[in-house]
């Protein structure tokens, strides 16, 4: 399970258009999938998953065509996360007197990047999370992404580093994103952090914040996918890419399908199995003159076919976005806590 979660972050982050991946999970039928809720999901304390399910958990294969599926609030989710994080900063600063940090180095002036780092800023400050930024010019060298990298680096009170990716051509992305502390790498992009999530038994310092958004996703409603488990009970994971001749059919054979590809209405109802539970990890801007910013987002997911076959399904906006930017949080506040040795 591990393996698999490596390979989606590493295609996930790769945001070029050349590569269309869907990535399939498949469990075992043989194993029940739907179990009760579990207490601690990941490794965020009880305060978050004391109350984890708000709803039955779907079931699938039993998906009729009167029903539509149910569509998982990942907006609402990342509130209550949220809200538990702003407690914690609270216990924190009253305790030892200090607040996590978090600092952003954004390069260029990408309209989606800034409305992405924009939330990341309104959620830390609504969380008490201090907040600093450093912003680049498209034109800037390699050494000036550098600079601002070391400064936040040596910074005590930063606990959390993140480049927003993607970067401008000209820049060495993998180069800039082995610069940033392994301690601070609450993205989980650094090679060491991959590598232990990607090995058996290992721990990642982080686990990036998409993934594990969408693994939050999935077992606050029901869904019992939880990495170590799936490993156990005999996950059967597909990987569908650009390159695969028959997505189509391998998509239609998932109980769970996480889509990651970045083209608009890829997957139709026609790809899903009834009963299917479907994350829509897509975040593809379009031109609408109507909305606030200009453009508005949409998902990899048909998503008016979807919801007449699947049992549930994440919203476009509204689903995994507001959970990645809760898990960064969370990653932020765990990273704090080490460095300050508060439990
Ligand atoms: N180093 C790095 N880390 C990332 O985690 C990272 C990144 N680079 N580059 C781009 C992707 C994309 N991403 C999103 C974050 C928030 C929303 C989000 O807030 N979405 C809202 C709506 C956004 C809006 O207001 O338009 C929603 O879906 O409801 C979406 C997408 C993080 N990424």
């Amino acid at each position: 399970m591990a393996t698999v979660w490596h390979q989606w972050i590493r295609k996930s982050i790769q945001s070029s258009s050349t590569l269309r991946a869907v990535h399939t999970l498949k469990v075992d039928p043989s194993q029940p999938m739907l179990k009760s809720p579990p207490l601690i999901s990941l490794d965020l304390p009880d305060v978050w998953t004391s109350n984890v399910m708000d709803f039955d958990p779907p079931s699938i294969g039993e998906c009729s065509n009167e029903r539509r599926a149910r569509v998982i609030d990942g907006k609402l989710m990342a509130e209550k996360i949220r809200a538990g994080i702003a407690g914690e900063v609270i216990r924190m600063k009253e305790s030892i007197g200090k607040v996590p940090g978090l600092a952003v180095i954004l390069v260029g002036h990408r309209r989606d990047s800034q409305t992405y780092v924009r939330n990341k800023r309104k959620a830390c400050e609504e969380a008490g999370i201090k907040f600093a930024m450093a912003i680049l010019p498209d034109s800037c060298t390699k050494d000036e992404v550098c600079e601002a990298l070391s400064s936040f680096n040596g910074n005590p009170s930063v606990h959390g580093i993140l480049v927003q990716l993607p970067l401008p051509d000209h820049l060495d992305e993998e180069k800039i994103l082995n610069l940033v502390s392994l301690e601070k790498d609450v993205d989980g992009f650094h090679p060491l952090n991959m590598g232990n999530l990607a090995m058996r038994g290992r721990e990642p310092l982080f686990i990036p914040c998409t993934p594990k958004g969408c693994i939050e996703l999935l077992v606050r409603s029901g869904v019992d996918i939880m990495g170590k488990k799936a490993v156990r009970h005999h996950a059967t994971v597909s990987t569908v890419h650009a390159l695969t001749s028959n997505p189509e059919q391998i998509t239609r054979e998932a109980d769970i399908v996480i889509s990651a590809a970045g083209v608009p209405n890829l997957v139709r109802g026609t790809w899903l199995k009834p009963g299917a539970v479907v994350i829509d990890v897509g975040t593809c801007p379009v031109e609408d003159p109507n909305s606030e910013h200009g453009y508005r987002l949409m998902g990899d997911v048909c998503y008016e076919e979807a919801v007449m076959v699947a049992s549930a399904i994440t919203p476009v906006p509204g689903g995994v976005g507001p959970m990645t930017i809760a898990m960064l949080l969370v990653n932020t506040l765990n990273s704090a806590k080490r460095a300050f040795n508060f439990h």
